[in-house]
C-alpha cells in the first residue's frame, strides 16, 4: 500500500547517498564501473558475477532493492570477485585487494551507524510479504 512505497522511496534514498559516498572515494575508483571485458577477456570466464558501484546504482533506480540485505549482497559481490580475481603476491593485487577489504569494511560501518533497526525490520517485512 502507500505507506509502503513511501518506505521504499526511503530506502532508495538512503542507499543512492550510501552509493554516492563509496562512489566518490579515490580508493574504490576500480570498483566504480565494470570491469572492461575487452581489456581483460578472461575476466568473465573466471567472475560468474560482476558486480560494481554503477550497476548497483541503476539497480537502485530500478527499484532491484527492497532491503538494505540485497543491496550489501551485491556490494559484497564487489569485493569478494576483487579478492578471488586477484589473489598474487604483487603489489598490484595487494593493493586492490588492501582496497576490497577497505570497501567492505566502510560499506558495513556505514550500515552500521546509519541503519535504523526498526526502519530495515520494516524493509524485511515488505519483502517477506511480496
Ligand atoms: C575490480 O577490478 C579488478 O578486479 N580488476 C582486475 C583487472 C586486472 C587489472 O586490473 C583490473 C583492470 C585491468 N585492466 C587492464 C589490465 N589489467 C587490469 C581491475
Amino acid at each position: 500500500e502507500e505507506q509502503e512505497e513511501d518506505t521504499l522511496r526511503e530506502l532508495r534514498l538512503f542507499l543512492r547517498n550510501v552509493t554516492e559516498r563509496l562512489s566518490q572515494d579515490k580508493r574504490f575508483k576500480a570498483f566504480t564501473k565494470p570491469v572492461d571485458i575487452e581489456e581483460v577477456p578472461d575476466y568473465i570466464k573466471v567472475i560468474r558475477h560482476p558486480m560494481d558501484l554503477s550497476t548497483i546504482l541503476s539497480k537502485v533506480d530500478l527499484h532491484k532493492y527492497v532491503t538494505v540485505r540485497e543491496f550489501v549482497n551485491d556490494v559484497d559481490l564487489i569485493w569478494k570477485n576483487a579478492l578471488e580475481y586477484n589473489p598474487d603476491s604483487d603489489p598490484s593485487d595487494r593493493q586492490i585487494r588492501h582496497r576490497a577489504c577497505a570497501l567492505k569494511d566502510t560499506t558495513h560501518a556505514i550500515i552500521r551507524d546509519e541503519l535504523d533497526e526498526d526502519f530495515n525490520r520494516i524493509c524485511e517485512q515488505i519483502r517477506e510479504a511480496r
